[in-house]
Parts: C-alpha cells; structure tokens; sequence
C-alpha cells in the first residue's frame, strides 16, 4: 500500500514546512502539496456542507464524510460513537474497507482508560498499539485482536458536554498522526458536534411543536365533539328512582366505575342504559374528559368502520376530508358504544382487533394509531340468541362482556313511576312555564299498571304530550293507549307511513338488517330504508 507524503512522514507537517520553496526534492514536495491541498479542500467543502445540514440529512452526511477523509488519508476505518445510560458507547455511525466489520461500540467498563481519556475531553492518539500506556491493557488487547494498529480517537462535544466520539484508524497498516493533521480532524469533529448540537435541539423543538399540535387536535375534537353534544341537548338529569332494582345497579355502577373494565349494559329500549353509561365514565378517573358515544344502529353499515376507525381524505369515494375515528377522539376517556348489536360482522372484527391490539389504522392509512379508551357497550337484544345465530361475534362477546350490568324494565320497577312523572312534570312545567300544582291520583295508578314497552322513555314522552295538552293546575295524564284514543288521528300520508315504520321497528326488535330485520319485512334496501328513518326522525331504537 502507498502512503501520501502527508501521513507517512512527520517532517512534512505544515510546522517544518516553509510556506513557499525550500530545498526539498521536488517531487516529494509536490505530492506533499498535492495531498495538503486535496485534504485542505474537502475540510472547506464538509464544513460548508455541515454548516447547514438538517436533521433529516446529518446521519447520510457524516457517514459520507467519514468515508471522504477516511480515502484521502487512506485510512480503513472510521466510527462515530455516542454515550447511552453514562454506561456504554453505542455505534451510530460508521464507514470502513469493504473486507472490514464495524467497530461494535463498548462497554465503559470493557475499555476503562479509553473511556475515562473521552470523557475527561482527551484525544487519544496512537501510531503503534505498543504506543499506548500499561494501563491501558484491556484497550491493547482488544486492538490485537479487532484492530486498530493505529488510530486517532476524538471526544464529540455537544454544548461542552461529551456526548460519544470519533474515531479514524488503521487495521492493515500502522501510521503517523502529525499535529496539524490531528488539528484539522479536531476541527471537523467540532463541527459534527455543533452539527448534531443544532439538530437535536431542532429535534426537540419539531417534538415540541408536534406535542402542542397534538394536544391542539385532540382540544378541537373535544370541543367539536362538545358542541355537538351540547347541540343534541341530552344533558346529564341525574338518574330517579329509589326501587330495589335501580338501587342494585347503581351498587354496581359504583364497583365498576373506578375500573378500567369493559361493561355490557343490557336491557329493554328506554329503561336508562345511556344514563348509566354516564354515570359510569362520570364516576371513573376518566370522568374529568367528555365520553365519547357511537350508536351502531343509527349509522349506516359503509360508514360505521370510519366514523370508529377515522379516515383519511380520499379513503373512498366520497371521504372529501380527513376525519377523526371515534376511538382518537375518546382517547383518555370512554367509548361508549350504545346498539352494539346492530353492528356488521365484518366491523365486529375489526373493532375486535382494535380492542385486542389498542390500536386502530385509518381508512385509508396503514398507520397505527395507539389508542387508550375504556369501552362500555350497550344492547337491547339478546346477545346469546345473536351469537347462537351467527349475528354477532363470540369473542367480541366475551372481551365486552367483562362486567354485564342489567337494566331493570319499567314494569320491574314500578314504585319508581310516581318519583319518575313527578321528575318529568316539573322539568316541562318549567320549560314549557305551565305550572302544575297536583298530578291526577286514579291517572298515576293507571300509569303504574301499564306495562310500558317503551320504559322511560315512553313515560317521559307521554307526560310530555300531557304536558302540552295541559290547561290547568292539575294534571291528568294517561297511558299511551287511552292517550291515543283521545287524540285526533292524522290522515297524512307521511303520518301513515312513519307509525308503520315504528310498528315494524317494534316487531323486529328495532333491527333494520339481516334476516327478519325490518327492511326485509318492509321488503326495502336497507339503505333506503335507513335513510326514510332519517327522514322520519325516527332511530331504530323505538321512539313514541
Ligand atoms: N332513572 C332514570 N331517571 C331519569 N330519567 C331516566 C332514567 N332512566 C332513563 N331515563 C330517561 O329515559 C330516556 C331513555 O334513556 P336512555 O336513552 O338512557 O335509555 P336506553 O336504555 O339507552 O335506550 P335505548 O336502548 O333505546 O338506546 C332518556 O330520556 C333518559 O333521560
């Protein structure tokens, strides 16, 4: 192998050089000259080039660096360390000959005197292993056995601290390190250190600047998540009742709220399944956020796995913006996924999956988005019956069924009814700035033995309608039958048409899909009878 002048003779440093001239043979002298001013001009090119290296391009760079000084001093190899835990230094970049591996990077405690040199700020320095100190036993033996013979270690400052170092040396053949050449490499590991400095901290203000926006994200999908809430005006009445049956599942509303745990709340249409979920997330240690609400039934089957999932612009035909899945926006709180059993078996997979893993991709990405929510699902049907008949899942079943809560009927509940009509009387009599002073005794017995299919939300509706109806102090409301029979019947069409939606809906359990769903009676799409729903304002959870 062939040395340049430069490396192979310590005469020839710059110090015992005369800038011009000299009497030195001529052709040593050019070579000299010729080297000098090829290393002169890379150090001028690396540093114009580090001068405004990103952190996107400072590892490529450095490497490509690594590999141009290393060829024209015709070194083999070059490793750029840096110090992890105070306890090893971990190889982050390297350049050597092809018939070369790295240098792995070290223990501190494999290569002591080295490290203790790098740390103290110390360039070590060594033409011949034998060159080294007698204390520096365990570094000669590890350069016998993996190589350098020679080399030239430098500690990399960042902000005056070491954070690693960077090395050049020889494996085949053992060489020199004149002063000026060790100045100049100083020089250009101190820019790679300033180069790295500037780059972390643009690292840490990108991080920074991504954290605010994510924060910022999340803020707005609250809020816009909010302001619809607030706008569907359901509010949070507290729950009324004082029936055995009521007091049993607040009982276990509060064993479960402090938990993490899954809950199924089952029960008939109206009987209060939303306002325990509430209560729910409102007692748990994510109560501080908004619960986030999905229901299953009342969104058509080809956007459910959007609006869970998210979606990115152009997911399909159709997806114009981007859109945050209801899994994003809940993170930190509860999902709250009311009709559970309406949803499609191919999403009751996917949100499987989701639960499974913590993570959901959007339509459209094949990004992973970690997620922490609590779920509570709710359903009015017999999950057991659908699973038997291969309408919803097993597995999805068991990993939401962790705490089951069942929702007493009405019917279950009775001496829960006067507390109730008196509850709903004074929230419309303020509303609607009617006052009522008593409420009928014989009516309150009738409403009391009335089975009520509907529950609540059919007893809140039917004091409602009394409650417009009404045109005095004392107030008479009846049940639903007798109170229809005094009403005078619409001959509108429309009319027709939506009690005739709302009778199907009974008969199926207010399941639009499938076999024995409601479109299929009604012999419609399901889509198009989705959308006569929307147009009704009728959900498929029953509504009188
Ligand atoms: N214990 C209660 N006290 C006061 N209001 C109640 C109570 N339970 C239910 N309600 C009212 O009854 C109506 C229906 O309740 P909710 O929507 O929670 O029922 P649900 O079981 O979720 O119904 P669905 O299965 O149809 O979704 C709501 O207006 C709710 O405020």
């Amino acid at each position: 192998m062939t040395h340049s002048a430069l490396h192979v003779t310590e005469e020839l440093c710059e110090e015992k050089l005369p800038i011009q001239g000299g009497p030195y043979p001529s052709a040593t002298l050019s070579s000299y000259l010729d080297d000098r001013l090829r290393f002169e001009m890379l150090m001028t090119e690396l540093s114009t080039q580090f001068a405004g290296v990103t952190s996107a391009s400072i590892d490529e760079k450095t490497v490509c660096a690594q590999k141009r000084i290393a060829e024209t001093l015709e070194l083999d190899r070059s490793t750029l360390v840096q110090l992890r835990d105070n306890e090893r230094f971990v190889l982050t970049h390297s350049w050597q000959l092809p018939d070369l591996k790295p240098f792995p990077g070290f223990a501190i405690k494999d290569l002591p005197w080295m490290a203790n040199e790098i740390l103290c700020g110390e360039t070590v320095c060594f033409a011949s292993i034998d060159d080294l100190p007698a204390e520096a036993y365990m570094e000669k033996e590890v350069a016998r056995r993996f190589g350098p013979r020679s080399n030239a270690t430098f500690p990399l400052r960042v902000g005056g601290k070491v954070i690693g170092a960077l090395a050049f040396g020889t494996v085949h053949h053992e060489r020199v390190w004149p002063e000026t050449l060790i100045t100049r490499l100083k020089f250009f590991v101190e820019m790679i250190g300033s180069a790295l400095a500037r780059t972390r901290a643009e690292d840490d203000t990108k991080k920074a600047l991504e954290e605010v926006q994510r924060l910022r994200d999340q803020l707005q999908r609250e809020n816009i998540y909010l302001q619809q809430e607030v706008k569907s005006a359901r509010g949070h009445r507290g729950l009324i009742g004082n029936s055995t049956a009521l007091r049993k599942v607040l009982e276990q509303v509060d064993q479960v709220a402090g938990t993490n745990s899954s809950v199924l709340l089952c029960g008939e249409t109206g009987t209060g399944k939303e306002l325990i979920a509430s209560a729910i997330h409102e007692l748990s240690p994510r109560g501080k956020r908004p619960m986030v609400r999905l229901n299953c039934a009342a969104i058509p089957e080809t956007l459910i796995e959007s609006e869970l999932f998210g979606r990115e612009k152009g997911a399909y035909t159709g997806a114009l913006s981007r859109q945050a899945g209801r899994f994003e926006v809940a993170h930190g709180s509860t999902l709250f996924l009311d009709e559970i059993g309406e949803l499609p078996l191919d999403v009751q997979s996917k949100l499987l999956r989701a639960l499974q893993e913590k993570q959901v991709e959007r339509l459209g990405s094949s990004k992973s988005i970690s997620f922490d929510v609590r779920i509570v699902a709710a359903t009015n049907r017999h999950l057991e019956t659908e699973i038997r008949e291969k309408r919803f899942r097993s597995d999805l079943f068991y990993r939401l069924n962790v705490f089951p809560i069942h929702m007493p009927a009405l019917r279950d509940r009775i001496e829960d009814i006067p507390l109730l009509v008196e509850a709903f009387v004074h929230e419309f009599s303020k509303s609607f700035g009617k006052p009522i002073e008593s409420i009928d005794k014989d009516c309150m017995q009738a409403l009391q033995m009335y089975r009520w299919p509907g529950n609540i939300r059919e007893l809140r509706n039917t004091v409602e309608r009394a409650m417009i109806l009404a045109n005095g102090p004392r107030l008479r409301i009846y049940p639903p039958s007798s109170a229809l029979g005094e009403l005078t019947h619409s001959m509108l069409l429309s009319d027709a048409e939506r009690g005739h939606l709302r009778n199907v809906l009974e008969i199926t359990g207010g399941r639009i899909r499938g076999k024995g769903g409601a479109a299929e009676l009604l012999g419609l799409k399901p889509t198009t009878l989705d959308s006569m729903l929307v147009r009704h304002g009728i959900t498929s959870k029953l509504e009188h």
